[in-house]
């Protein structure tokens, strides 16, 4: 995404239908750390791809997709989320992505280009980086319940996130690639809950029941039935501006592309656990070999 020869070659030789833009540098903690090499690929990537649409003469071919984000929505001025809700970024991340999603707009209008914006809240699977919320805590429940971590160690649980399955968010990515006419769609569940949820439904996959004592950074999460700290507050994980709340509503998706998530929260979290148990118990050497 940092190359623009090699993206003007790339998409020369392989001439297109459709192009999904999902690279980028897409950790949100990690952009306070590198904001220009996520400047660079989130925020001038989609540009390269497309100017290299333009200057191949694909304009009327390639139809391109960008992954916008409800990050975008950051500070957020209303709840729920629409296409309609102003954007307030919190983020180097949410920032570079603010300008990803106004270049798309302004090649749609500038050159007729079939370019649309998917704006994706959280959307998680068993496939999910292990350092994003979610996967960190199905994997370390994985581990606990396998005897090879002691604790989890997590940033703030009070931020809320509208979680949805990415196999469904994915197949709604395909629809706006193939409606007559490129637009803008809020992808969401209309669902919210905290990091804290999260953490006590995936501890409940393994039968453990997570009592919360203490706040702020002596907040800890015990195992009712041992006693045991399971959870703790490491304010490393803590971000320099937050984004605390987003809840998401895709009205527009569903009434213009029939398009409705079809996993629950639920069955999301059962899923990610589920695998890391798996992984984890495929992992461990048989006693008999030892
Ligand atoms: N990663 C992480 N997040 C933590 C932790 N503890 C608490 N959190 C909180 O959990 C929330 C979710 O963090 P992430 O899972 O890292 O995702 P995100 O910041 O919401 O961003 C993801 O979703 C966006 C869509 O809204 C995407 O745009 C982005 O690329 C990424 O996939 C944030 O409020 C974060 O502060 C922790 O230990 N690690």
């Amino acid at each position: 995404m940092t190359d623009s020869t090699n993206l003007i070659r790339l998409i020369q030789e392989v001439q297109p239908d459709e192009i999904y833009n999902l690279a980028a540098q897409s950790h949100v903690h990690v952009s306070f750390e590198t904001p220009e090499y996520t400047a660079n690929a989130d925020a001038l990537g989609p540009l390269r791809i497309l100017e290299a649409l333009r200057i191949l003469g694909l304009v009327g071919k390639t139809r391109f997709y960008q992954a916008s984000t409800s990050e975008l929505y950051g500070a957020v001025r209303e709840t729920p989320q629409t296409e309609n809700t102003p954007f307030y970024p919190r983020s180097p991340y949410a920032v570079a992505k603010l300008y990803g999603y106004w270049i798309t707009v302004n090649y749609r209008e500038a050159y007729g280009i079939y370019a649309c914006n998917g704006i994706l809240f959280n959307h998680e699977s068993p496939l999910r980086g292990e350092t994003f919320v979610t996967r960190k805590i199905t994997r370390a429940v994985a581990a606990i319940q396998n005897g090879v971590q002691d604790r989890l160690f997590l940033g703030n649980l009070d931020a809320k996130r509208d979680w949805g399955h990415a196999r469904d968010y994915v197949e709604g990515m395909w629809l706006m690639m193939q409606q007559d006419k490129a637009q803008d769609y809020v992808l969401a569940t209309g669902e919210t809950r905290s990091v804290r949820n999260f953490v006590e439904c995936a501890f409940a996959e393994v039968g453990r029941t997570i009592v919360w004592e203490g706040h702020g950074q002596e907040e800890r999460g015990i195992d009712k039935a041992s006693g045991k700290v399971l959870v703790m507050v490491d304010p490393r994980y803590f971000r320099p501006t937050e984004v605390e709340l987003l809840l998401g509503d895709a009205t527009k998706a569903r009434r213009e592309m029939g398009w409705a998530p079809k996993t629950t929260f639920d069955e999301l979290v059962r899923e990610m656990v589920a695998h890391d148990l798996a992984t984890f118990e495929a992992d461990r050497v048989p006693a008999s070999r030892l």
